[in-house]
């Protein structure tokens, strides 16, 4: 399996109309220097938007005079430094907001660049920044906006998500880490603002890359006390320190580390847990400049724990952590439920079947195929907090209980709720095909289908790409599967992320 791949397709390539554009009306917008165009594009509808004239720039990374970019479903903003004239082409109703803005946190974000600058110019070891705010705060904004000027200084930092909701080169539900060498893709839809990876296909203009994955399976970090979350941050710091120490790669341990985390985090019901989380990442990253965004008493928290610490592991004698504070900008909004939804669906989408940005045309083939499920490797469900067994009859039936699957007396759904899990599991195997897997994502592990120290393995292995349930016949035991390449499905784990349904749902 070379190219991973989606949900609830069925077996058609799915409906690609926003990648031919109805082009109704053109607009003209002029702004001034230090203005910006704030727009929204309507759900699954485009626009395209030329700049004509001046110089200008989506999120820290430069748009190219006269090329055509196209927007779709997007959320964003459009800055000048000089002032500049767009011209945006748009259908009725696709523009859903759009207005010039004079107030803005661009001149901040400059500053946090140029501070990171200067250590990268005086140290060897790079900064590494740690984002953190509420929902909807703009710390992805000011993630891609700080590794967008970075590029653009000829740097190439390793920028972490460690948002399980935001999948970054990746599906929804993962962790990812990846070196930034080349700009990023600003024409945000499934990528999300930050470019394609191998798993959607190239776009022929700017080079993939490549994201190391970890499937968390859910969005809640404080999850089952924060095993999960924090073994997986664990080994994605251990690789990102391996990487940037790595012989050849001075460039990158020199332009740093930046991370961005879910509100989340913070914000949610178990506060006293997401600072235990915070602490985790800060000592594992070995965080020396801390971001936080839009709330004082964030600011003041974090400047009390961590502000001029030393920081854990450091490589400089003496190196201490900085806390710094940005306004939250007025421009940033907030993305309900069914617009997070149509952007977890355009991911999991363009995973299976290329991009279908307008000039894009890249159109993956990906395999549809029918399986005995007895033939997978093995089927683990990632078990959510407070969830009974589901399915893995020998949970809860004991040994000399004569009535086993295929036995007709046998009614599995009778003793499921009645059994709970213990806490500190976080795997379950499957035995039958549930109708529940129909329209899920399967993660491809790194490991053996069953390794010794399940619980552990699973856990801590990296996903090598993803396949979709299509179909369910649970009569005669078969899964219906897309992958994103023809081939045998691989010989590795594959874990249900139970915690995604919402994803799945919506591809459903
Ligand atoms: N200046 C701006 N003008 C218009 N839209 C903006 C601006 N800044 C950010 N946005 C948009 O606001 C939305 C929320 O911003 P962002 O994703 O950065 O927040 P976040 O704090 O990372 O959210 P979450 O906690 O949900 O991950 C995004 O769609 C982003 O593109």
């Amino acid at each position: 399996m070379s190219i991973p791949g989606i949900p609830g397709l069925g077996q058609d390539e799915p409906d690609q109309e926003p990648t031919q554009l109805q082009v109704g009306q053109t607009k003209i917008v002029d702004l001034r220097k230090e203005q910006e165009w704030r727009f929204e594009v309507a759900l699954a509808r485009s626009i395209e938007v030329k700049i004509i004239t001046g110089t200008a720039e989506l999120f820290g990374t430069e748009l190219v005079l006269n090329k055509s970019y196209a927007f779709i479903s997007t959320k964003a903003a459009i800055y000048t430094w000089t002032g500049c004239t767009l011209e945006i082409a748009h259908d009725n109703g696709a523009l859903a907001s759009e207005y010039v803005a004079e107030e803005h946190t661009m001149n901040e974000a400059v500053n946090i660049h140029l501070a990171l600058e200067a250590m990268r110019s005086r140290d060897l070891t790079g900064p590494r920044v740690l984002i953190l705010g509420s929902d909807n705060a703009g710390k992805s904004t000011l993630a891609k906006t700080l590794t967008a000027y970075a590029v653009r200084s000829g740097r190439a930092p390793v920028v972490v998500n460690l948002d399980p909701a935001e999948g970054v080169l990746s599906l929804p539900g993962t962790l990812s880490a990846a070196v930034f060498k080349t700009i990023l893709e600003v024409e945000s839809d499934a990528g999300g603002g930050w470019g394609t990876s191998p798993m959607s296909g190239p776009n022929g203009e700017i080079p993939v890359k490549l994201p190391l994955v970890y499937h968390f399976g859910g969005t809640d970090p404080s999850e089952k006390h924060g095993t999960m979350y924090k073994a997986q941050v664990g080994r994605l710091a251990l690789s990102v320190q391996g990487r940037l120490k790595a012989a050849g790669q001075e460039e990158v341990e020199r332009s740093g580390v930046i991370i961005d985390t879910p509100g989340s985090l913070l914000s949610g019901k178990q506060a006293a847990m997401g600072y235990e989380l915070v602490g985790h990442i800060v000592s594992e990253f070995t965080i020396n400049t801390v971001v936080c965004l839009g709330s004082e008493r964030l600011y003041n928290d974090m400047l009390r724990k961590f502000d001029k610490q030393p920081v854990s592991g450091a490589r400089s004698a003496g190196e201490t952590i900085s806390v710094v504070k940005l306004a939250k900008s007025g421009g940033v909004v907030d993305r309900d439920q069914a617009y997070m939804r149509a952007v977890w669906e355009a991911q999991v989408k363009s995973y299976f079947y290329g991009n279908p940005r307008v000039g894009a045309s890249v159109s993956l083939q990906p395999r549809q195929q029918q399986v005995d499920f007895d033939a997978l490797p093995a089927v683990w469900r990632r078990i959510s907090a407070g969830s009974s067994s589901y399915a893995n009859p020998s949970n809860h039936v004991d040994e000399d209980d004569e009535f086993q699957p295929g036995d007709a007396e046998y009614e599995p759904s009778a003793t499921i709720s009645a059994v709970p899990l213990p806490e500190n599991q976080l795997f379950e195997k499957l035995f039958n095909p549930t109708p529940a897997l129909r329209n899920c994502v399967l993660a491809v592990m790194n490991c053996p289908p069953e390794p010794d120290d399940a619980q552990e393995t699973l856990r801590d292995s990296s996903c090598m790409g993803f396949l979709y349930v299509t179909d369910i016949d649970e009569a005669k035991g078969k899964v219906s599967l897309l992958s994103p390449a023809a081939g045998r499905v691989p010989n590795r784990a594959l874990v249900w992320g139970e915690g995604m349904d919402a994803v799945l749902n919506v591809v459903g």
